[in-house]
């Protein structure tokens, strides 16, 4: 842990590098808009949570003690982000013709699985948005008289009645009035619903009484309650994927303005404690050949698929820590490849470090590249450049094997591999339509190691093309130590 290097972030509200000052001393407080459990996650959308991972170990490792808030949205969210379309979640339901609470169920469960296999920490709570309907009722009765107008189809925020509305956003202003399908009767195109009741006639799985009539939040009011009621205004960072920049964060910031009493057109947003959070941080996207992943397109890339293929799970964490969290990251098998054997050589050269009893970190022998990897985090989450002094770390020659270990296992700490957990056999997964099983390959390497044993490299080479045949490709003298793979 080290407070050497005061950290900075990038805040996308006033798109500058700001030093993190927490709002309460020796806290940080942060709030992660987490999944809409409608379907499986893609592993874009898992980026956006390995993101709040590594700025949680950050402001942890920091010293400060963290409080993490993920929210599972298990209503609210529209299948057009900008205030049109179907309820997310009624609509898988309807399509599977299952209840929405175990829709909700099936998904949240999917996602904690990849959480877990990506290293991400448990936040403080996961707040699923039903368990805090009244809350939202509350909230939106506070802000009705002054910044809402009711219509047809619910109860609607007005955002001309807060000062500088969509600062957040880089788009909205031009591309707003184009974007946004118009509802009868809202009175600007950015206004947003923060109940939408059920129509007339019609009845939802997911509805609750209200004084607008029975129905639904919507998606916006939900993290802003959650995020008030859990860490209380202004809390210091709330994070996103870069989508959430352009319109659900916009509405988010509105509705706080209001709520705190700071919608009077006097009050600017410069002021940074009246958009709710201090600094809003977002993740840019994970993208395919083809753009943006996204699960709304059909198929996509689960993380199980790429276990099936056989990658292990935290070389796609490895590949996310390769790009700086604000790049677009684009994916492919190969680059999942060496971010693998990149994890791999790390972790054979841990292994040498296992038996070691941690010792000092302050070795003077680590103390530039210690401040290398602290010189990195600090600026605005640097993994790229950080990964490369844990490398420089592992490569320190002649040095106390127990040093070596403490300055690994701390700034692993913050990178979360998993490196002390991992070894080689867990790391090489055999695919799942792979013709073999590891007891066979592994049984057949130790009858062809038995026979060059015995200088029979007739049979050794039998067995090499025995196992070629059911495409597995015996690597003799890898500097890997990989020993096979699946050709
Ligand atoms: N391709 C991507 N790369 C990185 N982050 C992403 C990507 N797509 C979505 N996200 C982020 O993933 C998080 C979870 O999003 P959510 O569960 O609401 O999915 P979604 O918006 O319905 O997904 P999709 O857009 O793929 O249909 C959000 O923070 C979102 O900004
Ligand atoms: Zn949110």
């Amino acid at each position: 842990m080290t407070d050497a290097v005061p950290l900075k972030l990038f805040n996308s509200l006033t798109r500058q590098l700001e030093t993190f000052e927490p709002v309460h001393p020796g806290e940080a407080r942060v709030y992660t808009c987490g999944p809409t459990v409608y379907n499986y996650p893609h592993i874009g959308n898992m980026r956006a949570y390995v993101f709040a991972d590594i700025l949680g170990r950050t402001l942890s490792w920091k010293g400060y003690a963290l409080t993490h808030i993920i929210n599972i949205t298990d209503v609210g969210h529209l299948t057009d982000d900008a205030d049109a379309g179907e309820d997310k979640m009624e609509k898988m339901a309807a399509e599977k013709a299952q209840s929405i609470w175990d829709i909700a169920k099936h998904y949240t469960e999917a996602y904690w699985a990849d959480v877990k296999a990506l290293n991400i920490r448990e936040p403080a709570k996961w707040s699923v948005a039903t368990d805090y309907i009244d809350e939202m009722l509350e909230f939106a009765k506070s802000i009705a008289d002054e910044h809402c107008y009711e219509i047809e189809s619910g109860l609607y925020f007005d955002v001309s009645t807060v000062e500088d509305y969509g600062k957040l956003a880089r788009a909205v202003t031009e591309e707003g009035e184009g974007r946004i399908d118009t509802v009868e009767g809202k009175r600007n195109a950015a206004d947003f619903a923060i109940w939408r009741k059920t129509p007339p006639g019609e009845s939802r799985q997911m509805e609750w009484d209200s004084p607008w009539g029975k129905g639904a939040p919507g998606w916006h009011l939900e993290c802003s309650v959650m995020g008030e009621k859990l860490l209380g205004f202004p809390f210091d960072i709330h994070t996103g994927g870069i989508d959430h920049r352009e319109i659900h964060h916009p509405n988010e910031i509105a509705q706080n303005q209001a709520f705190c009493g700071c919608g009077g057109k006097s009050m600017s947003l410069d002021v940074a404690t009246h958009s709710g959070a201090k600094i809003w941080m977002h993740n840019n996207f994970l993208v395919e050949r083809s753009g943006k992943m996204s699960k709304s397109a059909g198929e996509f890339l689960r993380l199980q698929l790429l276990i099936d293929k056989g990658y292990h799970p935290l070389a796609y964490r490895m590949m996310c820590l390769q790009a700086h969290y604000r790049s677009e990251l684009e994916f492919s098998w190969e680059g999942l490849g060496a971010a693998l054997t990149r994890l791999k050589r790390m972790v054979m050269a841990v292994e040498r470090l296992k038996d070691a009893a941690a010792g000092d970190p302050a070795h003077q022998k680590f103390a530039a590249i210690r401040e290398k990897f602290d010189a990195a985090m600090a600026d605005d989450l640097n993994t790229p450049i950080a990964l490369t002094a844990l490398e420089e770390a592992l490569s320190v020659k002649k040095v106390d094997a127990g040093a070596k270990r403490a300055v690994v296992e701390d700034m692993d700490s913050v990178l979360g591999l998993g490196l002390f957990d991992l070894t080689r056999e867990a790391l090489r997964i055999r695919p799942k339509d792979a013709q073999i099983s590891e007891e066979e390959i592994e049984d057949a390497l130790a009858r062809r190691k038995a026979a060059r044993a015995e200088k029979d490299f007739s049979t050794s080479d039998a067995i090499r093309d025995e196992l070629m045949a059911k495409g597995v490709e015996v690597m003799d003298g890898d500097p890997l130590g990989w020993e096979w793979k699946l050709s």
